[in-house]
């Protein structure tokens, strides 16, 4: 194509463009697809065919259907089978999630007794389960409770008595969901990113708030898919409980159907129960899903009611979250005020740590002033973000100490020796110690204000009201007061970074830790990181930063610190380390970077 042309074919388009923008209302027309149509006239063709065939077919018998679909004995069946079906989940659940949280525990006794119930308990056919349990009675006569091999009998019962029909196919369908339900509760857990158990575990919560709060609200995503499954096997399994001639839904429609042998008929009426009780419970599923997709997705689709109600209200009806962002003033930061009167010092004594062979911090020795701002700089892999961790406990040093304010963290001191400390009192001290993370960590099913104030009122015990009024004042120093009610998902990187900073200031560390607070994030988004860590730095709190942004590095550092190989190669004020190194390596790092 010559130029002409081109430009030519250029004053075309824009003059039918111009002609498109000259008029007000157009008429649209959606896209046809033929094929769709065709499909859809197909199907209900062959749906209304089904339904004709079944209501005009005599032989179905839809008399005897509507005669004993309420009878009294089919509703007692069924009230059985519902009742059989909520003890199985409810107490399979139960016994399931402490048999995941024993598989993953670091017990390996634990380990192996879940692993063991699992294998026997899935390996066993349902019906034989409850065969075994029925006869129990025949293994062992009485079922006694004492002190064992003393004679000692506190209670002692007939195993018949104990064990009755009922019992059984309770214990039966409860010991069988646990050992399935234990694998999808644990197969949730593993779905959790080790990410948020480590950035709850900063926030010093204790292990059963991380559990409760942070771990299985986002591990419940996993589990309740799978989890109704089994529900719904467990329903329809209950009709095996037949063999213990406890009449239960589908046994009841056997005797019927055998003494008047209307066979259909009867089957129909247990099929459209079934349909109901499931029926109810993907509703009940649906409900608990939507509940748990909190902040999972950027943006949720409408629930059910949402729909109906824009449908009969209009659109307008629903406010337009844009409009009313848009309406908002920019808001502005304002300075961070000093947090805390002083920061901790920081002293790191002899420490060394390996991973197997490779020895990543090789007696490191180093000392922080309180209040002082250290930047760790030092090549890809030399360690810097073991030793921060370290500081922290997240690492577990092989040799030496650290200590803020001269407090050991991890460790407690006895003359010569350190024992290590239990975790809930490591959780304590970590309190003193806040971190924010390369790849932020927020919790993502919690909103801006709710992950901001979740460790001062579980850990601090803050009540709810200053908690909040706290953080809507950290989240105006970095300019998301408008954020506070959104999900993480929802913000940019920048201000998912400037969120997880206000969260690890709420617990007012004396010590700040940064893991490469910018490394996640595109280019025009670093700054907005780097300006609240820059106004941190007047705040008086200890500030420790690894970081490969070596101009904001020497800005902001009152300390650099060059590590290599897991040994810290040279420290020093910036303009000392900067303008004279003394080691050629530190020399050589920097001419590259800079
Ligand atoms: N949990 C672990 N298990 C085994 N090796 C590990 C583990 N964590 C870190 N390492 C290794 O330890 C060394 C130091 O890692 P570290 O993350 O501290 O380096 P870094 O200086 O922070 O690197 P970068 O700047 O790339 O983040 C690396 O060789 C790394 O592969």
């Amino acid at each position: 194509m010559t130029l002409t042309s081109a430009i030519r074919q250029v004053d075309v388009t824009s003059s039918e463009h111009s002609a498109i923008g000259s008029k007000a209302h157009y008429r649209i027309v959606p896209a046809k697809y033929p094929a769709r149509t065709i499909g859809t006239v197909f199907a209900l063709i062959v749906i209304f065919a089904i339904l004709n065939s079944v209501f005009s077919n005599p032989r179905w018998g839809w008399d005897v259907f509507a005669e004993w679909f309420f009878a009294e004995p089919v509703l007692v069946g069924l009230g059985r089978t519902l009742l059989l079906t909520f003890l199985g989940a409810f107490l399979g659940f139960l016994l399931g999630t402490g048999l995941a949280l024993a598989r993953v525990s670091r017990s390996p006794l634990l380990v192996g007794v879940s692993w063991t119930y699992v294998w026997i308990f899935r390996s066993i056919p349902l019906i034989v389960l409850l065969l075994i349990l029925n006869n129990f009675g025949y293994l062992y006569e009485t079922v006694t409770v004492g002190v064992p091999y003393t004679g000692i009998n506190f209670f002692s019962w007939s195993t018949t008595q104990l064990i009755t029909p009922f019992a059984a196919a309770v214990l039966g369908l409860t010991l069988n969901a646990a050992a399935f339900s234990s694998e999808i509760v644990r197969g949730g857990i593993l779905s959790v990113d080790q990410g948020q158990l480590e950035a709850a575990a900063a926030l010093s919560l204790p292990r059963r708030r991380q559990f409760s709060r942070i771990v299985l609200p986002q591990a419940m995503r996993t589990i309740l898919p799978n989890g109704f499954n089994e529900i719904i096997l467990l329903a329809k399994g209950t009709s095996q409980v037949y063999i213990l001639a406890l009449p239960e839904l589908f046994y009841t429609i056997q005797i019927i159907y055998r003494r008047n042998l209307e066979v259909i008929p009867l089957l129909m009426v247990a099929t459209v129960w079934y349909l109901v009780i499931l029926t109810v419970l993907s509703l009940i599923q649906r409900h608990i899903e939507r509940h748990y997709a909190r902040g999972a997705l950027r943006n949720p689709p409408p629930s059910l009611f949402t729909n109906v109600f824009r449908r009969f209200a209009g659109p307008a009806a629903a406010p337009s979250p844009t409009a009313e962002t848009a309406a908002r003033p920019v808001e502005r930061r304002t300075a961070i005020a000093p947090l805390r009167s002083r920061g901790g010092a920081v002293t790191i004594h002899g420490v060394s740590k390996s991973f197997g062979h490779l020895k990543v911090l090789d007696n490191v020795t180093l000392t922080i002033p309180a209040g002082s701002v250290t930047t760790i700089l030092g090549q890809s892999g030399s360690g810097k973000s073991t030793l921060l961790r370290s500081i922290n406990h997240l690492e577990r040093v092989d040799d030496g100490f650290i200590a803020i304010d001269g407090e050991l963290i991890g460790y407690r001191q006895h003359g010569e020796t350190l024992y290590e400390l239990k975790e809930k009192d490591i959780l304590k001290r970590r309190v003193e110690v806040g971190m924010v993370f390369q790849n932020f960590n927020l919790f993502p099913h919690l909103t801006v204000l709710e992950n901001i104030i979740e460790a001062p009122v579980a850990v601090r015990r803050i009540p709810r009201e200053q908690a909040d009024a706290e953080a809507l004042g950290l989240l105006a120093r970095i300019g998301l007061s408008d954020k506070a009610h959104a999900y993480p998902r929802q913000l940019s990187g920048g201000q998912q970074q400037r969120v997880a900073i206000a969260r690890a200031l709420a617990l007012k560390p004396k010590v700040l830790l940064f893991d490469e607070p910018t490394s996640a994030l595109d280019p025009e988004l670093v700054n907005e990181v780097l300006d609240v860590i820059k106004e941190l730095a007047r705040s008086g709190t200890t500030l420790i930063i690894v970081t490969h942004e070596i101009g904001f590095a020497r800005e902001v550092s009152d300390l650099v610190v060059f590590m290599e190989q897991g040994r810290i190669l040279e420290t020093g004020t910036t303009e000392k380390v900067f303008s004279r190194p003394e080691h050629p390596r530190t020399a050589g790092f920097l001419a590259k970077v800079l």
